[in-house]
């Protein structure tokens, strides 16, 4: 059986609308990563870091050492920076104002790991180019409420979509699990789709140029 060991509802539905029964366990971590490191190497990290504290909930629960947990953490990279979730709304108008006519990466670390021992670990890469962003635009999207919970400050599910200017590699890795690459890894670990349901969120944005699904990097 899988468990999803995350908090975060975008990431239920991804799962759900790619046709997966699952479990969900609190996974709390602390996110914090030492100074310096590479995005990549952190985004792994913390990915690792919630699959385990998920293992151990879920086996503390009763869970079955057969079961597989999957965490996952996302984040948003400009100029070698993590742009994490912003605290305040005027971090959020910051990073907006940031990622204003730019080209940044979203990563999204994916970590399965098993109660006998077994770990896989990958980090899979978006590259995302927003159009210039006017000043009273960025205001009205931060005044909206949308970015608090979003790494980089934006949802490209909702109303940021209407910023993108192009978009290279898996759309649902930026919302927060890169479907494609899941969907290959799951096989392997002998997790299939029971149902396959319409995708709920109606985007539009896998018709952007430049969509070609997720690649892992290591
Ligand atoms: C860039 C971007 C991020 N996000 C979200 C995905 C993640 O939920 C969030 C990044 O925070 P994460 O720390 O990856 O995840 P989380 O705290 O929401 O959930 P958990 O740790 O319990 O699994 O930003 C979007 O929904 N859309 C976007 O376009």
């Amino acid at each position: 059986m899988l468990v999803l060991a995350s908090s975060s509802p975008r990431r239920a539905t991804l799962l759900r609308e790619g046709g997966y029964p699952f479990a969900v366990v609190k996974a709390s971590v602390t996110e914090e990563l030492p100074e310096g490191i590479l995005p990549a190497t952190g985004v792994r990290q913390l990915a690792i870091r919630k699959a385990e504290a998920g293992l151990t909930h879920w086996l503390e629960l009763g869970g079955d050492s057969q079961d597989v947990v999957l965490g996952a953490d996302t984040m948003v990279v400009l100029d070698a920076q993590i742009l994490g979730k912003p605290a305040t709304l005027v971090e959020a108008e910051t990073m907006l104002t940031r990622l204003s006519g730019r080209t940044h990466v979203v990563l999204t670390g994916v970590a399965l790991i098993s109660g006998s021992g077994r770990l896989k670990a990958d980090v899979v890469e978006t590259v995302v180019q927003f159009r210039q962003l006017g000043s009273d635009e960025i205001q009205a999207y931060v005044a909206g409420g949308e970015p608090m919970d979003k790494a980089g400050a934006y949802g490209i599910q909702g109303e940021a979509g209407k910023f993108v200017a192009s978009i290279q590699g898996s759309l649902t890795n930026v919302i927060g699990l890169p479907m494609e690459y899941l969907s290959e890894q799951l096989k392997a670990w002998g997790i299939e789709q029971t149902n396959i349901a319409s995708r709920e969120v109606d985007d539009g944005l896998s018709t952007f140029e430049g969509f070609t699904g997720g690649t892992p990097t290591p």
